[in-house]
Order: structure tokens, then C-alpha cells, then sequence
């Protein structure tokens, strides 16, 4: 089994400086020397490198979509390759908007994939109902099959289409969704666990209800999204979406250990990790080692042993 750490040092899709430094905190706080140490051949693809793109205006209020799109169809090559090579990738952000690229460029190894999205926030605003304009808020809304009769056309993004049926996506960890996002959770009937789902349910029988919607008709790979804000800010502070009440460590490692030990993980992003963000420099490394960890225990590392 070998995998593959691939950086995506971007920022386009918010507006707060740092989260472009994601990847870099994420590997100082000895992600490399982590994977190494569980039976692995681990490869260092290093950072993408993107470019950005002049006159970039705002499109229905979108901030940025040349930037971003360029940004995200140059990652959905290199995840489709590594996937294609065989590799489990580990996708570091960079803001939620790259899911875009990554979640659709595993899609063209892996049609039949199915998606976990572990987040304080639902990201499936359309252009139309976001109240940011900021594309990390978005990303669902543009892999959707059933949002596309509500989806323009944003420059930028010419090269990608809906590839994800709504049965195939669980969110875990919600808990600031927006008015227009919650009607197409309902509309679409998504399945997703809120916080307060996780405080009357626990997080064990979260796990099983999530894996059985995805997996007991046909087993098929995982694509996890995890957006360190998930956690409870004070586990991750350094962020650009904070919100209270998170998930605890355990419940975010319980989350990881359950979707191994389905063996079905191929591509995994660690996003929003911003070192810029912290209001010290412990902060900022207790984000970065969250994010190690929770990294690891997707990838094998347990609690047990
Ligand atoms: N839903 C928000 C936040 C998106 C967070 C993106 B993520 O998950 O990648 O970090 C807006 C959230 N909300 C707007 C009104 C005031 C409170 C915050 C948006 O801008 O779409
Ligand atoms: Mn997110
Ligand atoms: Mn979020
Ligand atoms: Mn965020």
C-alpha cells in the first residue's frame, strides 16, 4: 500500500491570508516522519504550484473563479494521476474550495466514489445563495448531479461537470449551515449529522448510520473532506471559519479509525488550516498537529496498539 502527500498551497477561495501556508504547517508538524511510521511506502508529490489569473473579477458576486478554477482543474489532474497510480493521496490545503478539484479528479479514476464531509459548515451554498462569494462555501454545489439546473456558469469552470449523486454524500460535525444551503440539504434529502445529531446520538452510532447509508448496498471508495473546523476551536484555533461547540479530539479520531477500518479510503483533504490565524505559535502547532493526527488515523494509526 503506498501513499501519496500532495500540497495545494491556495487561498483563493476565502479572504483571509495564511490558509496558502497550510500545507508547509502541516508537514513541519512531521506529517512525512507520521506516515512513514505506519506500514506504508509514503510519497512526497510536494506543493502544486498555481498561478494567478489578471482581471479576475467577481462573477455574480463571485470572488475570484478564474483563479480558483484554474487552481482546481490543475489539482483534479494531479489527484486523477496519483489515484490512477495507485497511490491513497492525502490532498493538504489550501481553503475548502479545493475539494472541487480533488473530490472531481477522483471521480475520473473512481465514477462509483462516495463522499464523507467532515465540517462546521455544509459548503454547498450556490453563486446565488452564498452570502459570502467566497468559493470555499460552494464546493458541494458544484459536484452535485441534482443542483445542476441551479448551477451557472461561472468562468473558470468549463472543464468540470456534476459527477455526485446527493445519496452519496454524509456530512458529519454541521453546525453553522446557511438558510439556502439547509433548504437544498432538505430539498436534495442529503444525509447529514449535525453537532447536536453527535450529542443525542453519539458518535458511534453517527459512524455506523453514515458508513451503512454509504456502503451496505456496494462497497465502494471513500473521498473524506475534512475541514479542520470541524473541531471545537479550541483543538484548532487556527482557522478561518471558527465556530463553537466542535467536535472533541476523540470524536474526530473515532470518525478517522472508523473510516479506515473500512479499507475503502482512497483520497483524503486536510483543509483550512491556517498558521496565520493562531494567536500564538502553540496555537498554531496544536492546529498543525491535529491535522497530523487526524491524518494518521485515517491512514492506520490507532489507538490500540
Ligand atoms: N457558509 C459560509 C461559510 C463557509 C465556510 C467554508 B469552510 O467550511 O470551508 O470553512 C458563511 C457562514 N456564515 C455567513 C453569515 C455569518 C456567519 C457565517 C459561506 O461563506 O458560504
Ligand atoms: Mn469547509
Ligand atoms: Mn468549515
Ligand atoms: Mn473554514
Amino acid at each position: 500500500q503506498s501513499v501519496a502527500v500532495l500540497g495545494a498551497p491556495f487561498s483563493r477561495g476565502q479572504k483571509r491570508g495564511g490558509v496558502e501556508h497550510g500545507p508547509k504547517a502541516i508537514r513541519d508538524a512531521g506529517l512525512l516522519e507520521r506516515l512513514s511510521g505506519l506500514d506504508y511506502a509514503v510519497h512526497d508529490f510536494g506543493d502544486l504550484s498555481f498561478h494567478h489569473v489578471e482581471k479576475d473579477e467577481p462573477y455574480m458576486d463571485v470572488k475570484f473563479p478564474r483563479t480558483v478554477g484554474a487552481a482546481n482543474k490543475t489539482l483534479s489532474g494531479a489527484v486523477s494521476r496519483a489515484v490512477g497510480a495507485g497511490h491513497t493521496l492525502v490532498m493538504l490545503g489550501g481553503d475548502h474550495s479545493l475539494a472541487i478539484g480533488s473530490v472531481a479528479g477522483h471521480a475520473q479514476q473512481c465514477p462509483d466514489l462516495c463522499l464523507i464531509w467532515v465540517d462546521a459548515h455544509a459548503d454547498i451554498n450556490t453563486p446565488m445563495s452564498s452570502p459570502s462569494g467566497n468559493l470555499h462555501g460552494q464546493p458541494v454545489a458544484f459536484m452535485l448531479k441534482e443542483l445542476q439546473d441551479k448551477m451557472p456558469d461561472i468562468p473558470g469552470f468549463s472543464w468540470t461537470k456534476p459527477f455526485l449523486s446527493s445519496r452519496d454524500l454524509v456530512y458529519i460535525g454541521l453546525r453553522d449551515v446557511d438558510p439556502g444551503e439547509y433548504q437544498i440539504l432538505k430539498d436534495l434529502n442529503i444525509q447529514y449529522f449535525t453537532m447536536r445529531d453527535i450529542d443525542r446520538l453519539g458518535i458511534q452510532r453517527v459512524m455506523e448510520v453514515s458508513l451503512d447509508h454509504l456502503l451496505s448496498r456496494k462497497q465502494r471508495p471513500i473521498h473524506l473532506s475534512f475541514d479542520v473546523d470541524a473541531f471545537d476551536p479550541s483543538l484548532a484555533p487556527a482557522t478561518g471559519t471558527p465556530v463553537n461547540g466542535g467536535l472533541t479530539y476523540r470524536e474526530g479520531i473515532y470518525i478517522t479509525e472508523e473510516i479506515h477500518n473500512t479499507g475503502l479510503l482512497s483520497v483524503m483533504d486536510l483543509v483550512e488550516v491556517n498558521p496565520m490565524l493562531g494567536a500564538t505559535r502553540q496555537a498554531v502547532e496544536a492546529t498543525a498537529s491535529l491535522a497530523v493526527d487526524v491524518i494518521a488515523s485515517s491512514l492506520g494509526q490507532t489507538r490500540e496498539a
